[in-house]
């Protein structure tokens, strides 16, 4: 069968969080090891399941990955992508309180960032959101390392 083109393929729904503490800075975490773009650092979050809301998703990803119980989840934007692996809607939402001590579950490695970030390289589907926080911040400049 011929694959469709890229741009008619049916978007896969990914819930990803924003996780900002009161200091204002954001948490990246790495992609884990056999996962494509392994090593690269993006926001948390994951795939919905079937019948799954995207704060469903995002609760029970964050329970899975990070160890953490998230509290309210505050839809921001939506964004989508295409890779070669898959057409992706990312469903980008703030989130400002959660409990439990994170853990990584998955054995990727997580870090706290402002802008410019300093980690890298940076998933290509996680480079806008830099950009809407500069828009918010006021920042100017390269909101990320060079990859
Ligand atoms: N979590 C996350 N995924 C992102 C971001 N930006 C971006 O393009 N993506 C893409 C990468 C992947 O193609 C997709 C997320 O799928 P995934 O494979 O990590 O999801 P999952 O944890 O459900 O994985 P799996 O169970 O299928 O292994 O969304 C981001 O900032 N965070």
């Amino acid at each position: 069968m011929t694959e469709p083109l890229r741009a008619e393929r049916t978007p896969v729904d990914v819930a990803v969080g924003v996780l900002i503490d009161p200091d204002g800075r954001f948490l990246l975490t790495s992609r884990p090891e056999g996962k494509v773009y392994a090593g690269y650092w993006e926001f948390p979050g994951g795939k919905l399941e079937a019948g799954e809301t995207v704060e469903a998703a995002l609760r029970r990803e964050l329970i899975e990955e990070l160890g953490i119980t998230i509290g309210p989840v505050q839809p921001w934007r939506v964004e989508i992508v295409d890779y070669e692996h898959a057409r992706v809607r990312l469903h980008f939402c703030k989130v400002f309180s959660w409990s439990g001590e994170f853990e990584m579950r998955e054995h990727q490695q997580m870090a706290w960032n402002q802008l410019p970030v300093q980690v890298r390289p940076v998933l290509p589907g996680t480079v806008p959101v830099l950009a809407w926080f500069a828009e918010e911040r006021g920042f100017a400049g390269p909101t990320h390392p060079e990859t």
